[in-house]
């Protein structure tokens, strides 16, 4: 089969492009590497919709930034993932980080981001009275959010797949040729795919993919960035996203209240060599909670439940490069880091513009769904909701993870949405996420997976590839 568009990479941006091309009558597959969408760079996302004035409008990371802020509404709305705006604030703490301040206002209300104040030390103590008294300023943006970056991955590909896109997992690039008629074949252990256009999308790998196509202009250098979750009883300590002021090349490290209430800390940000290291540090972790305890004094490294990393796919010039190559049909959407979760939605739209000038007919599609059937949870029901879904459906009165109060029915929808690993279950339902990390719930979960897919418990993994929980054991 001829597809018109084969999207490469999985991520936050391939599952929007996604989700963007199945509004219209055209034949589109997204291959992935890993065992689900998501689990590269996203998984490890700070989660923040940032509020549009941190990159410079002169810039296309600047620009889609803030056009892809405003378009978070409707996609949550449509797709009944967790969104809440619950704004930010950059935070100076001395005289001459002001004018930082007034030049990333100015810097947002260029690009018409409305509700951007400067306030002072009095305001900043009311509103958010755990932050440092050594804070003498910062600026509010009300339009700064927090999201759960893999449940959008899942929701936007759930979406995608009902409107028609064929998803491949497991699916690794090997090589990429063109036919003499100038169609696009992807080689993959999985077999060949055909197609018009190929969208290349790969995060981290996206150098390596243009490369196959020959077609490569740059090289994604991978920055880390580790993440440090603390504990329940840190929720509601401050209410906003806390920012220091930028440096060069980060936003700095954050203090974030996730969709969920939990405190993350984090990123670093340290240029590695190597794209799979994904290692935390004794010295990263002293980085973040040396800046973090400074910002907000009530917080601790004890509190730390969970500490993992991403990296960020960095180019030189640290823009995106969105666009078309030499090789007609090959479009670029690489260098994707911060603000690209941010920037997704307007990313998609841009490239569904690109392939309409590249000849690609794009007819709207009469049957497009533009929802799906939002996921239960259980825990934040009525007591008579409760009653009355556990009498219709016994399996959500059986608790399976005790810490995040996540029943057997919650995971059980998320198996029949396509989690087919334990990642796949903690990312979508928050079993395994809790105080425990799993220790209780993981062998329940395991047993669940291995009853839907009817498959052995040595098959089962953590995020796929080798990452077995259990092994057979041989006399
Ligand atoms: O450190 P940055 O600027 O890459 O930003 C990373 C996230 O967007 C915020 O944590
Ligand atoms: S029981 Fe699931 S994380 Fe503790």
């Amino acid at each position: 089969m001829l597809y018109d568009a084969i999207i490469i990479g999985g991520g936050v941006t391939g599952c929007t492009i996604a989700r963007e091309l199945m509004r219209y009558a055209i034949r589109v597959a997204l291959i992935e590497s890993e065992a689900e969408v998501g689990f590269g760079t996203s998984k490890a996302n700070s989660g923040i919709i940032h509020g549009g004035h941190h990159s410079s409008p002169n810039t296309l990371k600047g620009r889609l930034e803030w056009e892809g802020n405003q378009m978070w509404d409707t996609i949550c709305e449509e797709l009944g993932f967790g969104f809440k705006r619950i704004g930010e604030l950059t935070v100076a703490f001395a005289e001459d980080q002001i004018p930082t301040l007034e030049k990333l206002q100015k810097q947002g209300e260029a690009k018409g981001v409305p509700g951007l104040e400067i306030w002072q030390r009095e305001r900043l103590r009311k509103e958010e009275p755990h932050l440092t008294s050594e804070a003498i300023a910062a600026l509010y943006a009300p339009t700064t959010g927090v999201v759960n970056p893999y449940e959008a991955c899942f929701a936007l590909i759930e979406n995608a797949c009902i409107n028609g896109l064929n998803l491949f997992t497991n699916c690794k690039v090997t090589a990429i040729n063109q036919t003499p008629d100038h169609h696009w074949v992807i080689h993959t252990p999985r077999g060949e795919f055909n197609t018009r256009f190929v969208i290349n999308a790969a995060g981290l790998y996206a150098d390596a993919i243009a490369e196959f196509a020959g077609v490569r202009t740059f090289t994604i250098k991978p920055r880390k960035g580790e993440e440090y979750l603390l504990d329940k009883r840190l929720i509601g300590l401050v209410k906003r996203v806390i920012f220091p002021c930028p440096t060069p090349v980060s936003k700095g490290i954050l203090v974030i209240p996730t969709y969920d209430g939990t405190l993350m800390v984090g990123p670093t940000a340290e240029m590695v060599d190597d794209k799979t290291d994904l290692t935390t540090s004794h010295e990263g972790g002293k980085k973040v909670f040396d800046a973090v305890t400074q910002t907000v004094p009530g917080i601790s490294p004890r509190d730390c439940i969970a500490e993992f990393a991403g990296l960020r796919a960095v180019v030189d010039g640290e823009d995106f490069i969105i666009g078309t190559t030499a090789k007609p049909g090959f479009i670029n959407v690489a260098g994707i880091q911060s603000p690209g979760l941010t920037a997704a939605p307007a990313i998609a739209t841009m490239v569904r513009d690109i392939l309409h000038e590249e000849g690609l007919s794009l007819a709207p599609k009469d049957s497009f769904i533009p929802s799906i059937t939002k996921p239960i949870h259980f825990a934040s029901l009525s007591t008579e909701a409760q009653i009355a879904l556990v009498n219709q459906n016994p399996s959500y009165g059986r608790i399976i993870c005790r810490c995040e109060l996540i029943s057997e029915g919650e995971i059980l929808d998320a198996i029949s949405r396509g989690a087919k690993t334990l990642d796949g279950i903690k990312f979508r339902t928050r079993a395994g996420m809790g105080r425990c990390q799993g220790g209780f719930c993981t062998g329940r979960c395991m047993q669940l997976l291995s009853q839907e897919y009817n498959i052995p418990m040595t098959e089962i993994t953590k995020r796929g590839g080798d990452t077995w929980v259990v092994r057979e054991q041989h006399s």
